[in-house]
């Protein structure tokens, strides 16, 4: 494993390389819509339907239709109308729509039988997630981070990521934490969002709180980067036990994005009773915009989410409906690397 020098920040952006990756299931999304469903032809015969209807018409649960059409939407394949109906762009017309001459169904027919596409068939229709990767001891993703050899792993993938990532943030939030001194970083797998910020924040201390066996996964890594003075790891169960309250700064990074909105909620409900009145929380990772039209890397990243989690990109609008009538005061939602960004929010 290399030495890890966190002072030493990157001068370029890896996006591209991480969207090969994010946008990995968008494909069989698509795919899913057109030869299962027949989805835009339907959205062509009953232009300006309404979102309820047309779950109801498909028997598809909220969450995954909700990323169905945000992906559709930041393709350009359908818009949204003034009242909300929805209706299909020039390319959604010409090339999706089955009596088209233009359309390109037979294109996504070597698809058919892959697995994921399956998949979001089903979870179109139930709205439970699918086997983490197909896996076949019929774990989800949640169950799968129990078990030691998934955590590592996982926890691996989200931590070299996480570098950059937690650089990034840590420097765009220097304003807003000058005067903050503890961080609870909830969910905060290997540590390294609380590594990397109380290296650009020496005031600072954090506390990483994980459920087993990540938390020990988190407690060698911080050792290993010589901050074990700075960030403590609290294990717990965010959902049953207690949280720490010596805290001013609550960090949820790509956390709230693994849950449906009755969890999600709950997560912000705990942040909110874990602060103090001016006390921040942060909400770090790849958020769609107010409109739902974009960025389309979010977009594609949300069909891998929606399939693997219980949750989804959220949206900024959707952030503030959590925060808002919650007693937070919203901050503006701002960009940091890698198609991701944050918002923030203080109690009131
Ligand atoms: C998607 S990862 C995010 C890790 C890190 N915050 C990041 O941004 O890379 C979600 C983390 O939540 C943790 N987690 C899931 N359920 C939890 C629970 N009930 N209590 C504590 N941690 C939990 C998982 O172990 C995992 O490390």
């Amino acid at each position: 494993m290399s030495t890890v020098d966190l002072m030493q920040t990157p001068s370029s952006d890896p996006a591209v390389i991480l969207r090969y990756r994010d946008r990995q299931y968008a494909a069989d999304l698509i795919g899913a819509a057109i030869l299962e469903f027949d989805f835009f032809s339907f959205i062509d015969q009953h232009a300006g339907i309404s979102f309820d209807n047309l779950c109801s018409h498909f028997e598809w649960q909220t969450r995954p239709a909700d990323v169905l059409l945000t992906l559709c939407r930041a393709s350009g394949f359908i818009a949204n109308e003034s009242d909300g109906g929805i209706v299909l762009t020039s390319v959604g017309r010409e090339f999706l729509t089955s009596d088209s001459q233009w359309f390109l169904g037979p294109y996504y027919q070597p698809i058919a039988d892959s697995p994921v596409r399956k998949d979001f068939v089903s979870i179109l229709r139930t709205g439970k997630p699918a086997n983490w990767q197909a896996k076949s001891d019929g774990a989800d993703w949640h169950e799968s981070m129990k078990d030691e050899t998934f955590a590592r792993s996982f926890t691996d993938l989200m931590n070299c990521r996480g570098i950059a990532f937690g650089q990034k943030l840590a420097a765009a939030v220097s304003d807003q934490i000058a005067g903050h001194q503890h961080m609870l970083d909830v969910g905060g797998g290997s540590g390294i969002y609380s590594s990397t910020m109380v290296t650009r924040h020496p005031h600072l201390r954090a506390t990483v709180l994980e459920q087993s066996p990540v938390d020990e996964i988190a407690r060698k890594e911080i050792d290993r980067l010589g901050l074990s003075d700075q960030v403590h790891v609290h294990s717990a169960d965010m959902f049953r036990d207690p949280w720490p309250t010596d805290v001013d700064v609550v960090l949820l990074s790509n956390l709230l994005h693994d849950w449906d909105v009755a969890e999600a909620q709950q997560i912000v409900n705990k942040a909110r009773e874990a602060l103090p009145v001016g006390g921040l929380i942060i909400i770090h990772g790849a958020i769609i915009n107010a409109e739902k039209t974009g960025p389309l890397p979010v977009a594609e990243y949300s069909s891998l989410l929606m399939n693997i989690t219980q949750g989804k990109c959220y949206s900024v609008s959707e952030y503030g409906d959590f925060l808002r009538p919650h007693g937070f005061e919203l901050h503006p939602y701002r960009d940091t690397t890698g198609d991701r960004g944050f918002l923030t929010a203080t109690k009131c």
